[in-house]
Parts: C-alpha cells; sequence; structure tokens
C-alpha cells in the first residue's frame, strides 16, 4: 500500500478555514470542493491513459487520453458526496457509483447501507472519496468490498487521517493494490473515535446537521 501526504501551502491553508468551529456549511462545503480539486491532482497520478494521434494547427503528434475502461469515481456518503464534484471536474468523463456507510458512533463498526456500483469491477481503476479516515473501518470496509467485486486497482482520497487508522488500514489491506492519498495526518483519535484537531463530523458539517 501507498502513502501519500500531499504537502501543499494551499491545501494547509484551506484545512485550517475547513477546521475552524466558526466555518458554516456553506463555506465548509466549497472548500471541500476546492481542496478536493487539489488532492484529485495527486490522487490521480496513476490514472490510466492511452496514446491518441492527433493534428494540431502546426503538426501532427501523439498524445494521450483517459483509457477505456473509464475510471470509477466511489464517494463514500454521505460525507463523500461533498469531494465528488471537485474530482468529475479533473475526470468528467469517469463513471461515478456510490457507497453508503455509517459508522455506528457507540461501537465504530461501520454498517454498509446502500451501493450502487457496475457489477464487474474487474479492470476498472477505482478512486473512494471519503474526507475522514478515523479508526479505517469504513475506508478498510468500503476497499474491501471493491476488491471482493473483483477491483484490483484501488486509490482513495481523504482530506483528514488519523495515524492510528492509517496503520490499521495499512495492516489490513497490506500487500494490495492501493494508494492513499491525504491531505495531513493529524494527532491521534480521541476516546470517541474522532480526529484530533480534526474538524468534526464531516458529514454533520456539509450538511448542516448536528
Ligand atoms: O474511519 P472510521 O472510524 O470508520 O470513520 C470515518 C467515517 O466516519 C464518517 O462517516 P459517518 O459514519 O459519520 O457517516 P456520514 O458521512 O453519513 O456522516 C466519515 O465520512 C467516514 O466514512
Ligand atoms: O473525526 C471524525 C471521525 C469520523 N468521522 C468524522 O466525520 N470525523
Ligand atoms: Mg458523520
Amino acid at each position: 500500500m501507498r502513502v501519500h501526504v500531499a504537502d501543499h501551502p494551499l491545501i494547509t491553508h484551506k484545512l485550517t478555514v475547513l477546521r475552524d468551529a466558526k466555518t458554516p456549511s456553506p463555506q465548509f462545503r466549497s472548500l471541500v470542493e476546492e481542496l478536493m480539486t487539489l488532492l484529485a491532482y495527486e490522487g490521480t497520478r496513476g490514472v490510466r491513459v492511452e496514446p491518441i494521434d492527433i493534428v494540431t494547427p502546426v503538426a501532427p503528434t501523439t498524445g494521450v487520453r483517459i483509457a477505456d475502461p473509464k475510471p470509477l469515481i466511489v464517494p463514500i456518503l454521505r460525507a463523500g458526496l461533498g469531494m465528488l464534484e471537485g474530482m468529475v471536474k479533473l475526470l468528467p468523463t469517469a463513471e461515478v457509483g456510490f457507497l453508503g456507510m455509517a459508522r455506528n458512533e457507540e461501537t465504530l463498526e461501520p454498517t454498509t447501507y446502500a451501493e450502487r456500483l457496475p457489477e464487474d469491477l474487474s479492470d476498472r481503476q477505482c478512486f473512494v472519496l471519503d474526507p475522514m479516515l478515523a479508526t479505517g473501518g469504513s475506508l478498510t470496509a468500503a476497499i474491501q468490498y471493491l476488491f471482493e467485486r473483483g477491483a484490483t486497482d484501488v486509490t482513495a482520497i481523504c482530506i483528514l487521517a488519523a495515524p492510528e487508522g492509517l496503520a490499521a488500514v495499512e495492516q489490513a489491506l497490506h500487500g494490495r493494490e492501493v494508494t492513499i492519498v491525504l491531505g495531513a495526518v493529524d494527532e491521534r483519535l480521541n476516546e470517541l473515535g474522532y480526529i484530533v484537531p480534526g474538524l468534526g463530523d464531516a458529514g454533520d458539517r456539509l450538511y448542516g446537521t448536528v
């Protein structure tokens, strides 16, 4: 498993505003989208391309285009939905599938309550979007599910991770073709399973629930 922490002052700046408890939902949503565009740049570094011949006004040349089958973007509902728009801006021809997951706030165990994905993922490059990697339970379950459905190449893009959760995902997915791109790795998890300093509950902050 490869882990890449995007290190860029613009990301750190936007993350700081995102973390601020005073940042209201509309601004939070815009910032998640902007951050996603920056993280998608890193996250799509390995996107599969194929050569294509074109003619410029000056000369014929060979360029590249996104290869078929098109990549599959999988936002984890709810919070991952906030990242989708930023991602499809960079990969407009990608297909989008959905996984709905909720973490039980007492046991911290994830359950999957919705799934809408192509039947066969065997030759699809998958990009999973979820802003928060806390205990890592949700991301591990999501990626394992994609592998069960035939996926072999998965990149997860998260805004924040806790070191404990990142280690748990690495252990669970050891030896698999997985890349994780992160905006930042925070200090730790607290006793309630929240990332510290983190940004609180990403879903609640995106969608105005408390
Ligand atoms: O690493 P974990 O400990 O599993 O926690 C992370 C999960 O928690 C959040 O979702 P949540 O369950 O709050 O659902 P929501 O997006 O609907 O708010 C987040 O978006 C992740 O999916
Ligand atoms: O800090 C956390 C942990 C899990 N889910 C969130 O939205 N935030
Ligand atoms: Mg939530």
